[in-house]
């Protein structure tokens, strides 16, 4: 899918990208609402986007603050438009990292993350956990940290080729797209504006990373086995994801009613889902949301899976405690509900998780719910 086509200016190659077709399957579709970011900086447009993002993550409640229904109603997964980026400087992204995961798994090893020790970024390979007794994941994964000197590593030279590219997207959509959903979210909770901006400055250490992930298809035996489970349902670790259109159907979101639906490839779209940072942070205001990952319908079974995703997370410092706003105060969210998550901090509560995620022994398809740190748990659904 991934072409070369070599340009007679460029040094290095101009890669392409072309995206499978859809599913023709009709499926379950979850009723995601949609945010049009460039209303951000017109008139009142970020007070509206502000509105139609808290009935994105609670569809019933009332509009005004002081009448929200909780819990929410919402799975907590929304699309984003007009974000700044070309369908073609996606594409790309798409292409490096098809390339990236085309080279030889001796290269790809000498990147390997350090996912033992809770480090993640770097390389992820394929088949390190064992996701049902004798069958092991299916997922390749590349992490690419934040541009600053304190998370500088060595890259396989398909990324040092195209560096500076990489570099300007993982900025923009750090500066132009998740800046603006933080700022909304401070909106929602009657904060000053830069609130959540100040926990997540591009140029301290945190997690935040750009990744390229490739899911190889199964067998229909394997798929059979799993009962179309490849990746259990979850929540994400810090405060945002970001998932860029992904035409494969198998992403789907749990509705509040633990209903399963399919994630729709949404034209021109970022789907964004709220992480476990966030419910810490308010105190279970806003919901880390819950999906997995299912085998994809027929006419999709031979493709794997490629995905470029933008994972956002606190400064490594940010301690998780719940913060004080007036919507939570008046909402009766002062009370901390879980005293055990006090003092851990954004990064302790990844760097946790991530060891976790990879320690031996442990399959994940028994797996319902595990103390991570500081006596707090992560759960996991069927
Ligand atoms: O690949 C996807 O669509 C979702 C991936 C995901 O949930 C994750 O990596 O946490
Ligand atoms: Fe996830």
């Amino acid at each position: 899918m991934a072409t070369i086509v070599e340009t007679s200016r460029a040094e290095t190659p101009v890669l392409t990208y072309n995206q499978v077709p859809e599913t023709q399957f009709e499926l379950l579709w979850a009723d995601l609402a949609t945010l049009d970011l460039s209303l951000f900086d017109t008139p009142g447009g970020k007070e509206k986007l502000a509105k139609q993002l808290l009935q994105a993550i609670d569809k019933i409640g009332n509009l005004t603050n002081h009448h929200i229904t909780f819990p929410l109603t919402q799975p907590g997964f929304f699309y984003i438009t007009n974000f700044g980026l070309s369908q073609e400087a996606v594409d790309r992204q798409f292409a490096i990292g098809k390339e990236l995961f085309n080279l030889p798994t001796s290269e790809k090893l000498k990147y390997r993350a350090d996912l033992e020790n809770g480090g993640y970024n770097g390389y992820k390979p394929l088949g390190l956990r064992e996701v049902r007794p004798g069958i092991q994941d299916n997922t390749e994964i590349y992490n690419i940290p934040k541009f600053i000197p304190e998370l500088e590593r060595s890259h396989p030279a398909i990324i040092n080729a195209h560096r500076e590219e990489i570099e300007q997207f993982a900025r923009h959509i750090n500066d132009d797209v998740v800046g603006k959903l933080l700022v909304l979210l401070a909106i929602i909770l009657e904060l000053p504006e830069n609130f959540f901006l100040e926990k997540h400055r591009y140029d301290q250490k945190s997690d935040c990373h750009l990744r390229y992930m490739k899911y190889h298809k199964r067998t229909a035996q394997q798929n059979e086995t799993l009962g179309n489970v490849w990746v259990k349902g979850h929540t994400d670790f810090g405060s945002l994801t970001l998932l860029f259109r992904q035409p494969v159907a198998a992403l789907q979101v749990r509705t509040p009613e633990g209903q399963w639906r399919y994630v729709k490839p949404y034209p021109g779209s970022i789907t964004v889902n709220l992480a476990d940072s966030l419910e810490f942070l308010t105190n279970g205001f806003l919901k880390s949301s819950i999906h997995r990952v299912v085998a994809p319908p027929q006419d999709q079974a031979e493709i794997d899976r490629l995905g470029v995703l933008y994972f956002v997370r606190p400064e490594d410092s940010i301690v998780l405690n719940p913060i004080q706003s007036p919507v939570l105060e008046k909402l009766g969210y002062t009370k901390s509900k879980d005293e055990s998550a006090v003092g851990v901090t954004a990064g302790e509560w990844v760097k946790a998780r991530v060891a976790k995620g990879v320690a031996k022994g442990r399959v994940r398809s028994e797996l319902n719910e595990e103390t991570i740190v500081g006596g707090k748990s992560a759960k996991y659904y069927d």
